[in-house]
């Protein structure tokens, strides 16, 4: 803990120093002062006591008390004065401390790999180190009560000191037990902190799905509210099993060093006594004596105490340096080769990929295929067949294990990737749903530039999204955040319309879009896919994922994904062609498609009066 302290303090003051300059200078200032005015005010008494207690009248003793007397009171009072001024600094500091804590977690947080934050051990420090902030806040308040018991103690130790330096011993060993008593409990509570983190992150999740607006509906038609109640009270309940544990060891702790400090006061008091009663020391600084004790045994406790709850906070703000390292050494790389300006191709060359975790299979298995530009490509595929992982790694989300990506011949892995994400527009399956107003929802397709409302009506349009928007009670501005006053909420199709915006608005050199249609209503889907045509005609390269094969009719080339590998490419009338070689694995999930329309859907009488079905066989 003495080796630690100055480490501590330096750590916080660095913070603090970031923060708020002038404040921290009024804090230091203060305490320095106030260590000051007390250690005068020890000696003052002391010079008090000695005229007390010296032969005389009691009218000439207390007049030579007079002057000592004043000096007392006049150091209390400057005491009392710089106190003031110095909480008025602490609590100046603390928020900005806060502040500037926060900052560092959440910058450093928002530029790491995806892969890092996919990563559990990463998150499960991200968790701890998400209590550094806070736990940087209260530094300051415990450096300054450490600083304040610190000077307490000081004055008090060189009085003693001066007395007799057994005396100073004696001090000492009367605080030692509860110093061991103090750190063990701190220690054995942040050992459980780390072991209980997730566990108590889980009950968290828990109890927000309780009254999260998204989990509400099903929460109600599925009655899961007992069931998540259930695990909620079972996960409270194992945590409250480890709080009496702690409890209970901290009491036994608590009562072994009180016995020992016991015994140390005891002896101390007995060594003063045999002091007195040998002569060795006189009975007035017996007085100036017991007086330093009991000031300079009040101030060790405190300072063990304000150390400790130090030591316990420095903990946490340990895990937030701790993640800033790390994330640091997880950073997205900035810099690197520049990427063709008008690439001809993007080409995966024998691509491999595995997700992060031990039983992982790899969700691509050599992947080869060309991205001609400015045409639409579609990727179509199986369930779990890699083409949203082939997607990722194109935008640089990951990075291949094996084999390249090249954008003509510059490879993606040493390109400057600020610049590959900058040539790329996506609207994921999961793209996110941002509980901002409507513009909002879209301009934040490039954050990097001032809203353009000409740019916004036109991605409005692409995407089909005029009426939707007319129709929002607010228009552009309403706020689509449910839960909060004015908040609206949209339809999942509505959303899509809004993500396809966002996409178009970012005008990237490659778009991406992931099952736009799968929300939405047939009429929408063709209007976007005529969007899409347009865009392709107009240079613009749009790669399409989707499930539903007859929509990739329109695509320039397709490439089918089995097994993380591209199992065969080519054009629709390829794909489905007996002439043309491959394992026809579109061919066939194309038939299963139309089989399910040929049965489901009603026949329309043909011209001839024979009935017809639909996208299905005759
Ligand atoms: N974040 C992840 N962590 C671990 N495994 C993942 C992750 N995302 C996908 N996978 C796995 O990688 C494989 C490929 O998934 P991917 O999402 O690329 O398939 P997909 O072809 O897009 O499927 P779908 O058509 O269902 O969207 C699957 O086995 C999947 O379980």
């Amino acid at each position: 803990m003495v080796t630690r302290l100055p480490h501590l303090i330096a750590t916080t003051a660095r913070l603090a120093w970031e923060a708020d300059k002038s404040a921290l200078r009024l804090v230091t200032l203060a305490e320095v002062g106030r260590g000051i005015s007390q250690a005068v005010s020890l000696v003052a008494v002391n010079r008090v006591l000695a005229h007390l207690l010296e032969t005389g009248t009691t009218a000439e003793r207390l007049a030579h008390a007079g002057p000592a007397l004043t000096v007392a009171g006049g150091a209390a009072l400057i005491g009392a004065v710089l106190r003031s001024l110095s909480t008025a600094g602490t609590g100046q500091l603390e928020p900005k401390v806060e502040r500037v804590a926060t900052e560092r977690y959440l910058a450093h947080t928002a530029n790491v790999e995806l892969e890092a934050v996919e990563d559990d051990e990463f998150h499960k420090l991200l968790d701890s180190a998400s209590y550094g902030a806070g736990s940087a806040r209260r530094m300051v308040k415990y450096c300054q009560n450490v600083i304040t018991a610190l000077m307490s103690l000081i004055a008090a130790a060189s009085v003693l000191a001066i007395l007799h330096p057994i005396l100073l011993v004696m001090l000492v060993a009367m605080t030692l037990p509860s110093a061991w008593a103090a750190l063990s409990v701190a220690r054995r509570r942040y050992t459980s902190f780390h072991v209980w983190v997730q566990h108590s992150r889980a009950g968290q999740l828990i109890s927000r799905l309780l009254i999260s607006t998204e989990a509400a509906p099903e929460i109600r038609v599925h009655q899961v509210g007992p069931f998540l109640l259930h695990h909620f009270r079972a996960m409270s309940q194992s945590q409250e099993g480890e709080q009496k544990r702690l409890a209970r060891l901290a009491a036994r702790t608590g009562l072994i060093a009180a016995g020992w400090t016991g015994v140390a006061t005891a002896g101390a008091y007995a060594t003063l006594g045999g002091l007195l009663w040998t002569g060795v020391m006189a009975l007035s600084v017996g007085g100036t004596a017991v007086l330093a004790i009991r000031s300079g045994s009040s101030s060790l406790n405190n300072l063990v105490l304000q150390v400790n709850w130090l030591y316990e906070e420095s903990m946490f703000v340990g895990d937030l340096h701790r993640l800033c390292e790390e994330a640091a050494k997880r950073t997205i790389p900035v810099g690197g080769l520049p990427l063709p300006k008008e690439p001809a191709q993007i080409t995966f060359e024998d691509v491999a990929f595995t997700y992060q975790g031990k039983d992982n299979k790899r969700a691509l298995d050599g992947a080869s295929l060309t991205i001609p530009t400015g045409k639409i490509v579609a990727l179509v595929g199986a369930n779990g067949s890699g083409k949203s992982t082939l997607i990722k790694l194109l935008c640089g989300l990951y990075q291949p294990e094996s084999g390249r990506i090249l954008w003509d011949d510059v490879d993606a892995a040493d390109a400057d990737r600020q610049e590959l994400v900058s040539r790329v527009a996506v609207v994921g399956q999961d793209f996110y749903r941002w509980p901002f107003t409507a513009d909002v929802n879209v301009t934040i397709g490039r954050p990097d530039e001032p809203p353009n409302q000409e740019r916004l009506e036109a991605a409005a349009r692409y995407a089909g999204a005029e009426s939707l928007i007319e129709e929002l009670p607010r228009g552009w501005s309403t706020l689509l955040a449910r839960g909060y006053k004015g908040g609206h909420n949209l339809s999942g199709g509505q959303w899509q319309l809004l993500g396809l915006s966002r996409a178009h608005y970012r005008r990237g050199q490659v778009l991406i879009v992931d099952e736009p249609t799968s929300a939405l209503d047939a009429k929408a889907e063709q209007q976007l896919f005529d969007q899409i045509r347009m865009l392709a005609d107009a240079g613009q390269t749009v790669i399409l994922i989707t499930h539903r094969l007859g929509s990739v009719r329109a695509a320039d080339l397709i490439h089918v994904l089995d097994h993380g590998r591209v199992a065969e490419s080519g054009t629709f009338e390829d794909l489905l062609s007996d002439e043309v070689e491959g394992p026809k694995v579109f061919r066939d999930l194309y038939r299963i498609q139309a089989a399910q329309y040929a049965t489901e859907a009603p026949a329309v009488p043909s011209q001839n009066g024979r009935p017809q079905v639909p996208g299905g066989r005759q």
